[in-house]
């Protein structure tokens, strides 16, 4: 048996939860102090009418919008509920890809726009084939920035955007985007603004608008100007609706096939 997680319930939640399949979960029910909790056990890898598995859950938004922070949080919330859980994060710089990346941001090293966009998404790429595994085996994953900060960020650099999108096509699709909405003059005012090359407001500004283009039924927009602690407790319900979902059964399909 493979324990997914630890679901933290309401009169409201309840009701889902109560609509989960009994041949495919064993349920368990307990209680601390301050809350109730189901666990989710799900049959082995053998089991073929098993088909529940982790979210993928991606944090999105300008720099300096929140979402490093945000992810942090959500990590620790999810693994002291037990789930199985893992942050990601895009660029991965420790890949002999993410350090050609990593220089090129750093400002170290020139390229041209078109094969840095394609760097960022061989980047990607060369995680798919863990990130399905680990999806599959019940562990969801936290992200912080995926593909559509790759067509965001090289779009407003003036490419077109369906040439942008074309090498994310087949990468595996969010369950959920978390964007996190700052206006870019606000986020140029948090620490740390100006280190890296593209954190300069005027190209900041029209990521902003291509990443609004982007907006789909994966999507949830929320005010990253809202408080810390706020922002953490709505990203949370966000997540545990998600997660809930993808324990139902929810199939993984890929990016942008149709488009
Ligand atoms: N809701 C918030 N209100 C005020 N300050 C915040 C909030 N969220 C994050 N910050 C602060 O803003 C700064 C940037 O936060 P963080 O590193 O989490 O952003 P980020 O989106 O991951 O940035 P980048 O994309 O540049 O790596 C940090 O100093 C953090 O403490
Ligand atoms: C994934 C990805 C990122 N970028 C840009 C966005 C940011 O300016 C940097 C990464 O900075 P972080 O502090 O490590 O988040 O790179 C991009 O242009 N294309 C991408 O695919």
């Amino acid at each position: 048996m493979t324990i997914l997680g630890r679901i933290t319930f309401s009169a409201v939640s309840l009701k889902r939860v109560s609509r989960v399949s009994f041949a495919r979960y064993q349920l368990s029910f307990s209680q601390s102090t301050k809350r109730s909790y189901i666990s989710i056990k799900m049959g082995s890898t053998d089991d073929k009418t098993s088909m529940a598995r982790g979210s993928l859950i991606v944090l999105e938004g300008l720099d300096r919008s929140g979402k490093s922070s945000q992810c942090a949080k959500l990590l620790s919330y999810l693994q002291s509920n037990g789930f199985s859980v893992e942050a990601w994060r895009f660029p991965d710089r420790t890949t002999a890809i993410g350090q050609m990346i990593s220089s090129y941001l750093l400002n170290e090293s020139q390229l041209d726009d078109r094969a840095i966009h394609l760097l960022f998404s061989a980047n990607r790429w060369e995680k798919r084939a863990l990130m399905e595994r680990k999806l599959k085996s019940g562990t969801t994953l936290i992200v912080d920035r995926y593909s559509y900060s790759g067509v965001a960020f090289s779009a407003a650099k003036g490419l077109d955007l369906q040439w942008c999108k074309a090498p994310e096509e087949g990468l595996i699709a969010p369950d959920l985007v978390l964007y996190l909405d700052i206006p870019p003059e606000k986020a140029a005012e948090r620490g740390g603004y100006g280190n890296e090359r593209y954190e300069k407001l005027e190209f900041q500004k029209k990521v902003a608008e291509y990443y609004y283009a982007l907006c789909d039924s994966s999507w949830e927009v929320v005010d990253g100007c809202l408080k810390m602690e706020v922002v953490e407790e709505k990203l949370r319900e966000l997540t545990m609706n998600c997660i809930l979902k993808c324990q139902n059964g929810k199939p993984l399909v890929n990016l942008w096939s149709g488009n």
